[in-house]
């Protein structure tokens, strides 16, 4: 029976042609490219498995934060003194809520309205869910927490004192419930803890880094910013991401959540004029959000000093703490002016978090909680994943077949957005421009683009003027683009966990997406971890991948999974792992698993949150 529609085709193929004449046993047999007009269409069912895009929903209009707020006061009337004493983020998580100003209306600088017009009232949002959120795909996900005393979780933002401006953004944001990441990661944070956070893509992971960051600041705790210099900018928080696009998603979502609460939001990447971000610094920051080697910059420049940093987070920090950016981020975090683990509070937030980048990552951490969100080892059940054995000379064919299938059921024969990765840039702008030349409208973005050509290039996909978006893995991760329905692996990654932030750009917060991957005998050492990856997230893994599988030893490396490797999201607390166990705990303090997908039985969540240490070192919990 055809799983997809593609595999309709490919059934169609078979009885229409001959055979790929592949040399290799284990490759399917398939028939050599037949153009899509002498083909049959696929059948109607499984060719809705790829979605059209939905409309564009509008932001809705934001009205003014009415009524005398606690944050009327002017800014920067933060408290002289320390960091507020205490270490390990004593003193955070209580205490009543400063005055601080809404909206930072300071000498020239007036607050834009990062929600657009200003004309709907604020019952149009209070009551709107965030349109097309599925949070029944949520509810009976697997969560793990490990650490000492882990804050109990919440289900709703009400329980949450997150403070009436902030309260009031996430109205206008439509977010009517927290997602699971939220409910367990907010109030960890809320509570001073430091925290190491693995869920899976499109699960609202930044919010629930920025959130805490933003209430934290608006409760103004932390004392006098010391100054240098005057042209130096002292910021309180510290969002560290892999690439510039994340970081200006990262910070038009930050000044959305901060919109009136006296928090000002700033941004600082490269490749585009220093001179403007060193403009924006001046007038003042409270949250910095910045790509590394622009920060670097800045910190040497002594634009930028951190020594008045009380929250550190890295997106995508397995990433960060990888080979790549590594050294940068040591220098930023262990060798400028931050305050020490323990004084400041960190967040490290990813979807994959392989096990020896938590050892490094445990380097910047104090006495910290691990979160896992998802199934473990798992990738979301929300995309529908398919593999296809496609031999390199057949690749372009083969992509030209699937598009015009999603054209022909796409709405209005209207291209879905198509987001297609590749290995290299060259290999990018040949593939944009093959589609270009045979009616395809697309764009590239990918590293020796300019900044601007590559915003250019990510504006026209999304408004869908060019719905077919070719990539090198600088699109990977964290971007949150709506209404992507197809992600095509053209090239195969080298690394699963790159296949999952890859895959993760479409079937984001609890939508539906369909992913294709093109495999062939250049991806054998993917067969085992694909065909792990699709198995347990409950997909149908095609009989020749499993071959593969079977026949392909993979002896280590990056793919291993498991015991080394770490897994998927929802991977493991290294802690865990015997070796960290041995002479008392000290890394491991317990762990808490909340969770429909068996265990051992007994205890429950009662025992672990209390303040007498919950489960002892190695003990796992019980799964609800
Ligand atoms: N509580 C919520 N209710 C409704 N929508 C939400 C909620 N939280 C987040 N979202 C939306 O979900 C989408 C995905 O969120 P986000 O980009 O933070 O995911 P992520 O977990 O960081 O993904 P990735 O791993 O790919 O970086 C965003 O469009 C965001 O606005």
């Amino acid at each position: 029976m055809p799983t997809s529609w593609a595999d309709s085709v490919a059934a169609a193929e078979n009885t229409a042609a001959g055979s790929y004449g592949s040399s290799n046993s284990l490759a399917p047999n398939r028939p050599t490219y037949v153009p899509p007009h002498l083909r049959n269409r696929p059948s109607s069912s499984e060719a809705a498995a790829a979605p059209a895009p939905a409309p564009v929903a509008a932001n809705t209009g934001v009205p003014a934060v009415s009524g005398g707020n606690r944050w009327a006061a002017p800014r920067n009337d933060f408290r002289s003194g320390g960091y507020g004493g205490g270490g390990g983020g004593g003193g955070r998580g209580g205490g009543g809520w400063n005055n601080r100003s809404g909206g930072w209306d300071r000498g020239r600088d007036r607050e834009v309205n990062p929600f657009g017009n200003d004309d709907g009232a604020e019952q149009q949002f209070v009551d709107q869910e965030n349109s097309g959120i599925n949070f029944d795909a949520y509810e009976d996900i697997p969560v793990e927490t490990s650490g000492d005393n882990v804050p109990p979780p919440v289900n709703t933002f009400a329980e949450i004192d997150l403070g009436e401006a902030l309260n009031l953004n996430i109205r206008r944001c439509k977010y009517v419930k927290p997602t699971p990441v939220q409910r367990h990661a907010i109030p960890i944070s809320l509570g001073g803890r430091d925290l190491m956070a693995c869920a899976q893509t499109g699960s609202g992971k930044t919010a629930a880094f920025c959130f805490p960051i933003i209430s934290g600041i608006m409760r103004g705790q932390f004392g006098q910013r010391a100054q240098r210099m005057p042209r130096t900018a002292c910021p309180l928080a510290l969002i560290l991401s892999p690439t510039r696009e994340l970081s200006c998603q990262i910070h038009e979502e930050a000044r959305k959540f901060a919109y009136q609460t006296g928090v000002k939001v700033v941004v600082a990447y490269g490749g585009a004029p220093i001179n403007q971000q060193l403009r924006e610094l001046e007038r003042g920051v409270d949250i910095l959000v910045a790509t590394p080697g622009r920060l670097v910059d800045l910190l040497e420049r002594a634009r930028v000093s951190l020594q008045s940093i009380q929250y550190l987070a890295l997106d995508e920090a397995d990433r960060m703490l990888d080979m790549g950016f590594e050294p940068q981020i040591r220098k930023i975090v262990q060798q400028m002016d931050m305050p020490p683990p323990g004084v400041r509070q960190t967040m490290l937030f990813s979807a994959t978090f392989p096990k020896e980048i938590q050892r490094l990552a445990s380097d910047f951490l104090a006495n910290y909680i691990f979160l896992a969100v998802g199934r473990v080892g798992s990738s979301t059940d929300l995309i529908v994943q398919r593999v296809e054995y496609v031999q390199e000379s057949d690749k372009r064919s083969h992509l030209m077949d699937l598009l015009h299938a999603q054209r022909a059921n796409g709405a209005h024969g209207k291209q879905a957005l198509t987001l297609v990765f590749v290995e290299t840039k060259k290999g990018a702008d040949s593939l944009e421009y093959w589609l270009c030349m045979n009616g395809f409208p697309a764009t590239t973005i990918h590293g020796d683009r300019s900044q601007q050509e590559r915003e250019q290039a990510l504006r026209s996909f999304k408004s869908g003027n060019t719905p077919i978006l070719v990539a090198t893995d600088v699109a990977a991760r964290g971007l949150d683009i709506p209404h992507v329905a197809h992600v095509v692996n053209f090239d195969l990654p080298n690394d699963i966990d790159d296949y999952v932030h890859r895959i993760g750009r479409t079937g984001r917060a609890g939508k539906s997406g369909l992913a294709t991957a093109f495999f062939n005998d250049n991806n054998t050492s993917m067969a085992r971890p694909l065909s792990e990856l699709m198995q347990e997230s409950n997909q149908e893994v095609p009989a020749w991948l499993a071959r593969y599988a079977a026949r392909v030893s993979y002896g280590g490396g990056k793919n291993r999974r498991g015991g080394g490797g770490g897994g998927r999201f929802g991977g493991r607390d290294f802690r865990r792992d015997n070796n960290f166990n041995r002479g008392g705990g000290d890394y491991y303090g317990g762990g808490n698993t909340n969770n429909a997908y068996g265990g051992a039985p007994g205890g429950g969540y009662g025992g672990g949150y209390g303040a007498s240490g919950g489960y002892g070192p190695g003990v796992a919990s019980a799964w609800d």
